[in-house]
């Protein structure tokens, strides 16, 4: 597995520009270890501090390995943080720095600096070549890309301005990111560079490198002056520039996405979403070494863009990438594979650098808005580093990854003499000069490729393994999901003390639940370890559970002990039956806008019934019957008996088979009462429908008031019998008052003493046996 490295900060305080206000609200700290320098390198040692915005008192803290204070020189920089990278390069892995801060706060300074006060980009070229001189027994060539990316758009500076294309972004086979068409311009010396860079080099002298027959390894520097982070709110108002400034907003945005998804381990990064994150993808979480300079500008009015600099710096030292080298086989008609179909030019265009078999650099900044003090040429001010051949890496890159350069051996061959950089000490091929046939080259080039669909197969794999092995773990944790987990710990505890009555089996069942419960581990599986007579014992428990929780008025415990039980008895209609009454009545409970009335009556009702007493409801004020208009209205609607609450019309007790509900109103009447409506009444009355067709029992239970009542009524239940006529028709009039009134009246008394007679039969295990069971008839029909 390929090392990890992190990506290094730099931070970097700008002085004091004419006219700034100097204050200490922004400050570079170094620690005593040292040497009075500007700079340390000291990790953990060298902090910024700033000051709290909202508190003067508070001082915000940012360490950082390098912090680089006013005094600081471009030299400095170069030398602690830049240089080692050089090598970095000329092993074959990819290195990217950035500058990142706000308009002004030294990014451009810092990058391309002055002729006075070289930046780290001519001082990377410098340096390229010294370690390229250097290298005495090894041909190495040296090119550079030169890319803006400009509201979103990339365009190539090497191109003349007026009808630059927009290039686009593309991925090549081995899922190497690349601007196609971008142009590469091969340099033979600094002073060539600083010619092209400083605009007075005539483009046309771009060259083709010729093709070999090495195998190359490629360096890549991308040294990248990013647009101002600045607030878009404070760049002004000109629509171009709010343009510009959106653009900026959303690559700069995209960058803080990516780092904070690399963050998370996110598991899809968002790379796509900007052109320059998408091209700087190796950078940030990928095969490239990176460093990020965080440009800061002083004083108070910089204040807050420098905590927004210095946080985003912060989540950023957290990115690790997994650099690799670069390597690939450069022989003549390379197969597909090899070529990355973006290193080839368009047709007609004057590119350059196809199959560039070199080391590369690149330089491009993106930018922004004019910048008075650009050395730029045109009014794109952005150029990224970005060098475009293909990569393929050769994986456990780690040890001697960042090894200094060293070379195994001269390489030597006809044509062009190029070198290969920091590959492992192994025999070149040279080229045709070797005498290879063009069946050598065919040869090895196959092999190559079977060795490279070899390495694909292998990766691909380990994706599936590892995919497999994210499935199986996965299916463990949802298996590890007992059905008891949502039921809070201890919850059965009341419902055993209360039920005092339960005969010890099932206490031991509920003991033993509860338990398990808590033990929450895979042994919770209940549902599947117990045998079919224990799921319906637990099941039993359930139920019993969910009548207590029912009865205290605990609904939704309730409801979800009733899916529970139905989980271990599937099969059990009893069960369903219930179920479904049950969900129908929380959702009349939950629907009614006299919700809380209602329940307060179904306590008193229930408990009236559990004691034998006659229901004497708790004395309310009388309220105030609506409309005659709409209660004659509401009578007039239909012949059928319609309830109050539910404004449901219903068939007569005689139409036994005719389940006629009026859904519109149900479903009107569901938007017209405030709650949370949860369930769908459609949905319920349909479920009801479909399991108890021609059910006058369900229908008593949607046109019931009292839910309680409707779970509890049968077919056989007078309510029904009364000849079509209910004492409520119109839904206004059944408020509280009204309820009380039914409550009192005699088909309710009766009912409720019918109630009382059913209570032992309904009282153990009726829901327990089967439906044809004696037992479950009582249940089903009533008592009549
Ligand atoms: N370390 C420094 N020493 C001296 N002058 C500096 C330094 N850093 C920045 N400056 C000066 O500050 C001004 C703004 O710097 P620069 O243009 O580099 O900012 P920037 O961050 O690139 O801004 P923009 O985002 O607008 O491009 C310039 O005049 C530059 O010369």
């Amino acid at each position: 597995m390929a090392a990890t490295h992190k990506v290094k900060i730099a931070a970097r305080l700008r002085p004091r520009l004419d006219g700034e206000i100097i204050d200490d609200q922004i400050q570079v700290n170094h620690n005593s270890d040292t040497s009075g320098g500007s700079t340390s390198s000291t990790a953990g040692g060298s902090y910024i501090s700033v000051t709290n915005p909202r508190d003067q008192s508070q001082v915000f803290k940012f360490p950082f390995s390098s912090c680089y204070d006013e005094n600081s020189t471009q030299d400095e920089i170069f030398h602690n943080d830049v240089e080692p990278l050089i090598d970095v390069v000329y092993s074959g892995v990819t290195v990217t720095v950035f500058a990142y801060g706000v308009t002004s706060s030294g990014k451009t300074h810092t990058m391309q600096g002055t002729n006075e006060q070289p930046g780290v980009i001519p001082r990377v070229l410098q340096a390229m070549f010294d370690k390229k001189g250097s290298l005495t027994e090894h041909d190495v060539s040296l090119s550079v890309s030169y890319m803006e990316i400009y509201k979103d758009e990339v365009y190539d500076l090497f191109v003349p301005r007026e009808g630059a294309p927009k290039l686009p972004v593309r991925e090549n086979e081995v899922g190497m990111v690349f601007v196609a068409n971008l142009s590469r311009v091969a340099i033979s010396s600094s002073r060539e560079f600083d010619r092209i860079y400083s605009d007075e080099e005539s483009l046309s002298r771009r060259d083709q490198p010729q093709q070999t027959l090495f195998s190359v390894t490629r360096g890549k520097i991308n040294l990248v002056d990013l647009a101002g982070s600045e607030n878009n709110k404070q760049t002004g108002n000109d629509s171009t520039r709010m343009a510009e400034s959106a653009a900026i907003n959303k690559s700069l945005s995209v960058l803080g996405q990516v780092v904070h998804a690399l963050n998370q381990g996110a598991s899809r990064i968002p790379y796509r979403n900007s052109k320059l994150t998408r091209i700087l993808q190796d950078a940030l979480g990928g095969n490239a070494v990176g460093l990020l300079i965080c440009n800061l500008a002083p004083g108070v009015k910089f204040r807050q863009d420098t905590l927004n600099t210095l946080n985003f710096a912060v989540r950023t030292k957290n990115v690790e990438n997994k650099p690799v080298i670069n390597e690939r086989d450069n022989r003549p008609q390379p197969k597909q594979h090899f070529s990355a179909p973006t290193v080839l030019p368009p047709a007609g265009k004057a590119a350059t650098g196809v199959l560039l078999p070199a080391s590369t650099t690149g330089n491009v900044t993106i930018g922004h808005a004019p910048r008075p003090n650009s050395r730029r040429r045109s009014g794109r001010q952005s150029l990224v580093p970005v060098a475009r051949a293909p990569r393929m890496s050769i994986g456990g890159a780690g040890a001697g990854l960042y090894q200094p350069f060293a070379f195994p051996g001269g390489a030597s061959g006809g044509g062009r003499r190029l070198t290969t950089i920091g590959e492992a000490p192994r025999p070149r091929p040279s080229g045709s000069g070797l005498g290879l046939t063009a069946e050598d080259i065919d040869e090895r080039i196959s092999r190559a490729v079977e060795a490279e669909v070899a390495r694909r197969m292998a990766e691909k794999e380990k994706e599936w393994e590892a995919e497999k092995k994210e499935a199986a773990a996965e299916a463990e944790r949802s298996m590890s999901k007992s059905p008891d987990t949502s039921l809070p710990a201890g919850v059965l505890t009341p419902i055993l003390r209360k039920h005092r009555d339960l005969d010890d089996e099932l206490k031991m069942r509920l003991q033993e639940l509860e338990k398990k419960f808590e033990q929450g581990n895979k042994e919770t599986q209940l549902a599947d370890l117990l045998s079919p007579v224990s799921k319906k014992k637990t099941g039993r428990a359930y139920v019993a559970l969910a009548r207590a929780h029912s009865e205290k008025g605990d609904l939704n415990v309730a409801l979800e002990l009733y899916r529970k039980a139905e989980s271990y008895v599937p099969d059990n209609m009893k069960l369903k039956e219930r179920w479904i009454l049950f969900v129908i009545h929380v959702f009349l409970i939950e629907t009614s806008y006299r919700a809380r009335a209602q329940r307060q009556m179904i306590i008193e009702i229930e408990w009236a019934v559990k004691n034998g007493k006659e229901y004497v409801p708790t004395p309310k004020a009388p309220r105030q019957h609506k409309s005659k208009t709409k209660h004659k209205k509401s009578k007039s609607k239909s012949s059928t008996t319609t309830t109050g609450a539910s404004n449901v019309a219903f068939p007569s007790a005689n139409d036994t088979n005719d389940f006629t509900v009026n859904e519109d109103d149900m479903a009107e009447r569901e938007n017209a009462v405030p709650g949370d409506a949860s369930m769908d009444v459609t949905d319920l009355i349909n479920t009801s429908k479909a399991l108890f067709p021609g059910s006058l029992r369900a229908k008593s239970l949607i046109r019931s008031n009292s839910p309680e009542f409707g779970v509890e009524l049968t077919n056989k239940d007078p309510l029904n019998s009364s000849a079509g006529k209910r004492p409520f028709e119109d839904d206004d009039a059944l408020g509280e008052a009204g309820l009380e009134s039914f409550a009192k009246s005699p088909e309710i008394q009766k009912g409720l003493a019918q109630k009382r007679q059913r209570m032992g039969v309904l009282e153990e295990d009726a829901e327990w046996e089967p439906p044809s069971a004696p037992n479950a008839k009582a249940h089903m029909r009533g008592v009549a």
